[in-house]
């Protein structure tokens, strides 16, 4: 054989691998509901984008329901500031006024929604745009952080206490991949700003999902945050509640969600890099996987 075929052979040796080595994983998955985070840090990038709909694509054609939630804080925080707003964080959450909601709502949806579910339609799959407005998906109650000082109002920001995934679930019956922005009604009708990492695990746990994957634009979790030594492979619930009180403000909401997602009943969840193109993909479907699994 001349060295070129040897090459090709190789290649393709390589290539039979990864496919064949997905087989116990399409097996395992088919039918079942996988929810997807995608954080804003995650999506900066026009090609990430159309590899993050591209795996949402191939999930659905192999037959696993893939759901999309997703953040966009530093879009929102670019278009306040367009807007001469300034933006405010408290224990990593957005205070959000009567003047910021609107741009939240508006940025989330028309912007990162639409953008999301057109990139998803030119991967091949038919995608539908969601917030916890529609169908009574979301009810949510405000919240109110607690603080070394005391409790501390952070305005119109919230989290879910009730989810009602009837629109989700039809629009996977219809073969959709649903794209969830997270703004959500208390029962009064006022409009909160929800965490999309908290608002993501209480949708998994409601679909009775089989994994959550958070996307984020580090390797996954690290037990002590920036020693780049420190990345967890795999934490249990029970480890995971005892490092949280440690964690710092953008990994609290993405960890919180973790717990609660495997607390819930979710198998398992994950935290990956976002910024490695198909990393949902080599998660899924290959025996070593990435970033950092919580198992109950
Ligand atoms: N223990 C930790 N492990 C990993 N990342 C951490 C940790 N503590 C803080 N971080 C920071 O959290 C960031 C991710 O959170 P965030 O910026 O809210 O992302 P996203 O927009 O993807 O939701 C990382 O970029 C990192 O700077
Ligand atoms: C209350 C609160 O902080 N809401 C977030 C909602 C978007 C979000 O969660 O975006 P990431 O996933 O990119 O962080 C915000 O306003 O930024």
């Amino acid at each position: 054989m001349i060295p070129s075929e040897q090459q090709d052979q190789a290649i393709a040796a390589i290539k039979a691998k990864t496919l064949i080595e997905s087989l116990p994983w399409l097996q395992k998955f088919h039918g079942k509901v996988v929810v997807v985070k995608f954080g804003g840090n995650a999506m900066v990038d026009a090609e990430l984008q159309k590899a993050f709909a591209e795996d949402m694509a191939y999930l659905r054609w192999v037959g696993i329901r893939p759901v999309v939630v997703h953040g966009g804080g530093p879009q929102i925080s670019a278009r306040l500031a367009e807007l001469g707003i300034q933006s405010e964080f408290r224990g990593g959450f957005r205070v959000t006024t009567d003047e910021t909601i609107t741009v939240v709502r508006d940025v989330l949806r028309e912007e990162i929604s639409a953008q999301l579910a057109e990139l998803i339609q030119d991967a091949g799959a038919e995608s539908v745009i969601m917030s916890g407005e529609d169908g009574n998906l979301f009810r949510a109650e405000k919240t109110t952080l607690e603080t070394g000082e005391g409790p501390v109002d952070i305005g119109l920001v919230g989290e879910v206490t009730q989810v009602n995934p009837r629109i989700v679930l039809e629009a996977l019956e219809a073969g959709r991949v649903p794209v969830v922005s997270t703004v959500a009604p208390t029962t009064g009708g006022e409009l909160l700003n929800v965490n999309a990492d908290l608002a993501a695990a209480a949708l998994a746990v409601a679909l009775g999902a089989e994994k959550l994957m958070v996307l984020t634009d580090v390797p996954g979790l690290y037990s002590d945050w920036p020693n780049r030594d420190s990345l967890v492979s795999e934490i249990t619930a029970q480890e995971l509640d005892e490092l949280l009180p440690t964690l710092e403000s953008g990994m609290i909401p993405k960890m919180q969600s973790c717990l609660k997602a495997v607390q819930g009943g979710v198998p398992t969840a994950h935290v990956i890099d976002g910024r490695t193109p198909h990393s949902i993909l080599l998660e899924i479907f290959t025996v070593t996987g990435v970033g950092t699994i919580v198992l109950p």
